[in-house]
C-alpha cells in the first residue's frame, strides 16, 4: 500500500487578541486565524506505532514519544508508521507541532479512524489546524468559525532562530482583559483586510518581544522591506509580512534572508480537499 500524504500548513494568527483568563490558567483568546501553503509533510501507513523525522528543521525535535505526531495516534489508539518532514521552526508560533498532529488525525480519518471528541486535549491550535482554512478562534481555542475565503494574501514568514515558549510569553503578559476582535466582515480585497488588521492586536507580541527582542529586530526589517502589513504570528518569533504581489514577497524574503534568518514568500494553503 502506498504512503497517504497530508500537508501540514503554517498556521498564522493574523489578529490574536487575548481576552481573559480561566480559573485553570489557560487564556481565552479571539484570533482571525489563516494557513500558508509553506507548511510540514507528514506520511502515514499502517504498521507499528513509529515516527520518522526529516527535512530542515529534523534536528531541533525528537522523534520520541512526546512528539505530538505519536500523542495524536495514540489519543485515537491508531498503529501507524509516520515519517514527518519538518519544514518548519519548531516551537515558533505557526502551530508546527499542532499541524503536524492535525495532519496525523486527518491521515488517519482517513485510514477510517474517529476524530477525538476534544483534539485540543493535544494542543489549543490542533481544532483549528484540523481545519486548516480561515477561521476565528474563540474559547482556548477549541470554539472555531469557518471563514469565506480571503483574497489572494503574498506572504513572507520569517523567524530569527530562537524557540520561544508559549507558556512563559502568556504569563509575561501585562493586560489579560482586552478587548475582543472587532466584527469581522466579509474581505473583497487585501486593502479591506489591511484596514481591518490595523483596528487589531497580537497581544502576545508585546511581552514575546521582552523576552526575544530579536523579533522587534524582525518587525522593523519586515516593515521595511515593502510590506504592507507586518505582525508576529501566535507567541512568536515567527512574523509575518503581507505584500501587495508574489513578486515583492520573494523579494522581500532574499533579502529578510541576508540577516541570517530563515524566510520563506508563500501565499494561503488551498482549502484541503472534502472527504
Ligand atoms: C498562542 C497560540 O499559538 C495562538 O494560536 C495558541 O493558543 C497556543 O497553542 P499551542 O501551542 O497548541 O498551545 P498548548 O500546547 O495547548 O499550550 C501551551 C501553553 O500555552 C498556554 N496557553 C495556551 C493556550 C491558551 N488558550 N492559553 C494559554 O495560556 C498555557 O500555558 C499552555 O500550557
Ligand atoms: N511534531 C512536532 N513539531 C513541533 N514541535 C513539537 C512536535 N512535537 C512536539 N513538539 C514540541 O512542542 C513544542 C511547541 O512547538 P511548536 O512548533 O508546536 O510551537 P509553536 O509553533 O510555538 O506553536 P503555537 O503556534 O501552536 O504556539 C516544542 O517545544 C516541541 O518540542
Amino acid at each position: 500500500m502506498s504512503d497517504l500524504v497530508e500537508p501540514a500548513p503554517a498556521k498564522l494568527n493574523l489578529a490574536l487578541h487575548v481576552t481573559g483568563r480561566r480559573n485553570d490558567g489557560y487564556h481565552l483568546l479571539d484570533s482571525l486565524v489563516v494557513f500558508a501553503k509553506a507548511g510540514d509533510q507528514l506520511r502515514l501507513r499502517p504498521g507499528p506505532l513509529s515516527l520518522q523525522i526529516d527535512g530542515p528543521f529534523a534536528a531541533g525535535l525528537d522523534s520520541d514519544g512526546d512528539n505530538l505526531c505519536l500523542r495524536a495516534a495514540r489519543l485515537v489508539g491508531a498503529d501507524v508508521s509516520i515519517s514527518l518532514t519538518k519544514n518548519l521552526p519548531v516551537a515558533s508560533g505557526i502551530g508546527g507541532g499542532s499541524a503536524d498532529a492535525a495532519a496525523v488525525l486527518r491521515g488517519l480519518a482517513r485510514m477510517g479512524h474517529l476524530l477525538p471528541d476534544a483534539p485540543e486535549k493535544l494542543g489549543a491550535d490542533v481544532p483549528v489546524c484540523l481545519l486548516s482554512a480561515p477561521a476565528r478562534m474563540q474559547g482556548v481555542g477549541e470554539i472555531i468559525t469557518p471563514l469565506s475565503a480571503l483574497p489572494a494574501l503574498p506572504l513572507v514568514l520569517v523567524n530569527p532562530g530562537v524557540g520561544v515558549s508559549t507558556p512563559q510569553v502568556f504569563k509575561a503578559m501585562a493586560t489579560r482583559d482586552n478587548p475582543p476582535l472587532p466584527p469581522i466582515p466579509k474581505f473583497n480585497d487585501l486593502t479591506g483586510l489591511v484596514n481591518w488588521l490595523t483596528r487589531t492586536r497580537n497581544d502576545l507580541e508585546a511581552p514575546a518581544c521582552q523576552i526575544c527582542p530579536q523579533i522587534s529586530d524582525v518587525l522593523q526589517v519586515l516593515a521595511a522591506s515593502g510590506a504592507i502589513f507586518s505582525r508576529m504570528s501566535g507567541s512568536g518569533a515567527t512574523c509575518f509580512g503581507l505584500y501587495d504581489s508574489p513578486a515583492k514577497a520573494e523579494m522581500a524574503a532574499q533579502s529578510l534572508k541576508q540577516h541570517g534568518w530563515w524566510a520563506v514568500a508563500t501565499e494561503l494553503a488551498q482549502p484541503l480537499p472534502q472527504r
